[in-house]
């Protein structure tokens, strides 16, 4: 069997029958480190850093120890300085990973697995090149999983190729290179980050993350995400990351930010941001090579498509495993160059500093709590008024589902009420990150005022739609929900989220179908483990639950998964009506919950019991 043959027998016949038939492969490291679970952290992609998210004024202060507060803030150090855009950096990634690869001794190996990964790319591409709007973008998310994979498979064909020095081989870890909140890193510090990349590639220790992009139209539009980036560095390739660009545009701020979140918390230099369609890849450069703990810039490429031939996102996304080897020179050589011909904008933080001076001294509690405490008033109580919406993405772009009407859940059926179009003002209400989802809902989180552009700060909330709009079941598990929340007693217990509202949709095209979205509460981020909440906090938690069954009836049938992982209790900073700065422990998603419980007390009933154990065993684990 020629080699061509062989690399194609390999793809298309898959690893088992390739070891079989060759000799040259015979021998793949046993574990290798691109294993499925290096590549996959998680599809989802919480926003890592909320809108309130701490100014570079108020991470002076994170070391001081009375900061007993969970907030996902970035230390000093992980702030990057500024963003600087490189539109060639791309081709000379990618031509340096291939210079690096023809300099191998088999040199003409590289451009035969380039073809049999090309043939495989341009075939999804199919798909991709139909027309955009076409293409649901739940469809392109479930495409997105193709490209670990594509990954996984190139990398296996690299690396037994690849001199002994740089190659991953068999010893190196395999499986997420995360880092949890409260690891230390080398430096001692504490870490203090959670966030979720689309996933992370590791060689050697040196993970890159990739961080997806959840807007179908992210860099189609021109007001896309993607493409706002590129226009922000259109008259200046250099743009600092400060209040300034959170005020001029907070999505783009906050995109940044996240970038960054993700590579520093997982001491990680390297990412590819992508969208389905397009991607940058992109580094984060020490500001001072010689010190490990001097701030970084952001440095990123030009927009290039997925299917492009000239760079194809799967061999570049390898190549940031060997990055580290051949490419970190010319990275520094080329981003200060770009720093020193067009100069660093001047960083004025002082009109910020005074507006939160002025908000303190009008408040009552700490600073944080007092800011949140006025926004939630300001901000959050129209949401309870709204009669009518429309969902719109960042760009814009309404979403495709009709204007959505308040309506009285708790005395109408689904399908009864009349959505006639009336005078009354539609309010634009903006999805920003796709949160997840489960069996019943897609989760977005959203904001208010809602456009990206406002000079004041915005607070979020939740956006629950049905999973599947022309589902009946998935939408009346929805108003189980809201049913369930809005109950006099349970809308003033802390531990569930507030109900904005519940409102109902026409389906177009459909018979009379109808969908229904609930605006809820932002609760925040869910934890991964029982060991993310203190002693303190799983007391509390199970004293809350506790209530919840004994005197309000409700069992909630979905607090764990079937691994007993905590996906459905989520935390929060402290409460905007409350002094206290202790980070608050929600329960979400009641669409299954059972409102008629006779609860046989905390030894009897199977969901105290069980929440009871697996937080016990974390405590067990804590001593
Ligand atoms: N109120 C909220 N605040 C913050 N995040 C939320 C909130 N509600 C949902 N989310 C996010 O959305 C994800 C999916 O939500 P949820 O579990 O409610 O979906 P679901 O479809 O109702 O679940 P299930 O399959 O259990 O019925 C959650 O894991 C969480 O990350």
């Amino acid at each position: 069997m020629d080699h061509t043959s062989l690399v194609a027998a390999f793809v298309l016949t898959g690893l088992e029958e390739a070891r079989k038939d060759t000799p040259r492969l015979a021998t793949p490291p046993a574990v290798h480190p691109n294993s499925p679970a290096a590549l996959f952290g998680s599809f989802s992609l919480p926003s890592p850093v909320p809108d309130d998210f701490a100014t570079r004024a108020d991470i002076q202060d994170f070391h001081e120890p009375s900061e007993s507060t969970w907030k996902q803030r970035l230390r000093a150090k992980d702030s990057p300085d500024c963003a600087v855009f490189d539109p060639d950096l791309l081709p000379a990634f990618f031509s340096s990973f291939r210079a690096f690869l023809d300099s191998r001794t088999d040199a003409a190996f590289s451009d035969e697995i380039t073809g049999v990964l090309l043939e495989i790319i341009q075939s999804d591409a199919k798909d991709y090149s139909r027309e955009f709007d076409q293409l649901h973008w739940r469809v392109l998310r479930a495409q997105a999983g193709r490209l670990g994979p594509l990954v996984r498979k190139f990398a296996k064909l690299l690396d037994p190729h690849l001199p002994e020095s740089v190659r991953a081989g068999p010893d190196t870890r395999s499986g997420r290179n995360d880092h949890h909140r409260g690891d230390l890193d080398p430096d001692g510090d504490v870490i203090n980050l959670e966030t979720k990349p689309a996933f992370v590639l590791s060689r050697d220790q040196v993970p890159s993350a990739v961080v997806m992009v959840q807007h179908p139209r992210a860099s189609t539009d021109p007001h896309g995400i993607l493409n706002r980036l590129i226009e922000a560095f259109r008259s200046s390739p250099v743009q600092r990351i400060d209040a300034g660009l959170k005020k001029r545009d907070s999505h783009l701020y906050s995109l940044l930010l996240r970038i960054a979140v993700s590579c520093r918390s997982r001491s990680c230099n390297t990412f590819v941001l992508f969208d389905y369609l397009h991607y940058f890849i992109g580094f984060l450069v020490p500001l001072d090579s010689s010190s490990p703990t001097s701030s970084f810039r952001l440095v990123f490429s030009a927009l290039a498509r997925c299917d492009s031939p000239e760079t194809p996102l799967v061999q570049v996304t390898t190549a940031l495993l060997y990055a580290d080897r051949f490419f970190g020179n010319e990275l520094r050589r080329r981003t200060d160059s770009i720093v020193e011909a067009t100069g660093l904008p001047e960083l004025d933080l002082e009109p910020v500093k005074e507006e939160e001076e002025r908000e303190d001294k009008e408040g009552d509690g700490g600073p944080a709590t007092r800011t949140r405490q006025k926004l939630a008033a300001h901000t959050l109580a129209p949401l309870e008024k709204i009669q009518r919406f429309r969902l719109v993405y960042p760009d814009g772009t309404p979403a495709e589902f009709a204007p959505f009407v308040r309506f009285n859940f708790l005395g109408d059926a689904v399908s009864t009420v009349s959505l006639e179009a009336t005078a009354e003002v539609v309010s634009m209400l903006e999805m920003d990150d796709y949160l997840g989802h489960g069996a019943t809902s897609d989760v977005f989180r959203a904001y208010w005022p809602s456009s990206p552009f406002a000079a004041e700060p915005r607070m979020s909330f939740i956006v629950k739609l049905p999973r599947n709009a022309s589902d009946p079941e998935k939408s009346a598990d929805l108003l189980h929900e809201a049913k369930l929340l809005a109950s006099p007693s349970l809308a003033e217990f802390d531990i569930v989220p507030r109900l904005y509202g519940a409102f109902k949709a026409r389906l177009e095209g459909t018979e009379g179908k109808e969908m229904v979205a609930l605006l809820e509460e932002d609760c925040g981020e869910p934890i991964d483990w029982w060991k993310d909440l203190t002693d303190e906090e799983i007391d509390q938690l199970l004293e809350d639950l506790t209530r919840l069954h004994v005197e309000h009836h409700i069992y909630h049938e979905d607090l764990t998964t079937e691994y007993s992982n905590p996906h459905n209790i989520l935390v929060s900073p402290a409460s905007p009506s409350s002094s206290s700065t202790a980070r608050r422990v929600r329960v979400i998603d009641f669409a299954w919950a059972q409102d008629d419980h006779e609860c046989e007390g905390e030894e009897e009933c199977g969901e105290l019991r069980m929440v009871r154990e697996c937080s016990g065993w974390s405590r067990g684990g804590k001593a």
